[in-house]
């Protein structure tokens, strides 16, 4: 459907049984992001930042409520998640704190490994890579093992591989927690720039509040829910 928001996330909720009673980690939680916008999910410990991340991303069901991709109806909570794993790969990149890039492959190959599953031919694949990396000012690094990289260039390889096979949408779950101030405003910037020249929506969850001049959009969280006005953390 065009003109749908690329996520749109009805009514969310999930609820974990523990031996200390039900936790309930989202709680009703709705929320559009469209093309090119960049959102930021604000909120203390434990208000349900991660598990929206989840629940949006297709890496888990929700007790209840919807996620539509561009128009479509995904993910509910009877989902079938293994049948949900081809839309996860072709539409969502994902970028986590850390980078958990493959020890024994470079830079490019790492990029490249994604699209060698979907098919590209491996020489196209790398191409592919390290114009990507080339883009992240990581060209000279594109043929370096991850452990001859710093943090800050490992966090834009992983970047650079969340972004290989052009998905509509990007989550980021803390990604520049491991970074020091300058190298995270870095990959901060670049998030923004892919909202805007690639019309990506992008979701970034994040502690530092030295960004927030960069997003469209601040959500905060509270208690598993969107918070209209946030205590100051
Ligand atoms: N598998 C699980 N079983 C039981 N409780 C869970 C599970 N996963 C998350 N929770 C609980 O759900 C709540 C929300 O957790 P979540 O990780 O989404 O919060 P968060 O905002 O991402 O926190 P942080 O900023 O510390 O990463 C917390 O109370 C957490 O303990």
């Amino acid at each position: 459907m065009s003109g749908a928001p690329v996520l749109s996330v009805r009514s969310l909720t999930r609820h974990y049984a523990t031996g200390a009673g039900l936790v309930r980690a989202l709680d009703g939680v709705s929320l559009d992001v469209a093309a090119g916008e960049l959102v930021g999910i604000f909120g203390p410990s434990g208000s349900g930042k991660s598990t929206f991340l989840m629940l949006a991303g297709l890496l888990e069901n929700p007790t209840s409520g919807e996620v539509w991709l561009a128009g479509e109806r995904v993910s509910h909570a009877g989902a079938d998640l293994d049948a949900l794993r081809e839309i996860r790969r072709k539409r969502i990149g994902f970028v986590f704190q850390k980078a958990n890039l493959i020890p024994f492959l470079s830079a490019v190959e790492n990029v490249a490994l994604g699209l060698e599953i979907a098919d590209v031919t491996p020489a196209d694949a790398r191409v592919h890579g390290r114009r990507l990396l080339a883009a992240l000012d990581l060209a000279h690094r594109a043929d370096s093992l991850p452990a001859k990289l710093s943090g800050g260039e490992q966090q834009r390889v992983a970047v650079a591989r969340a972004l290989a096979n052009a998905p509509p949408l990007i989550l980021a779950d803390e990604p520049t927690a491991a970074l020091d101030r300058v190298r995270g405003r870095q990959v901060m910037e670049i998030f923004r720039r892919i909202a805007a020249t690639r019309g990506a929506a992008v979701v970034v969850i994040t502690h530092d509040p030295r960004s927030t001049n960069l997003f469209d959009r601040i959500v905060h969280f509270e208690d598993g829910r969107v918070c209209e006005r946030p205590q100051i953390y």
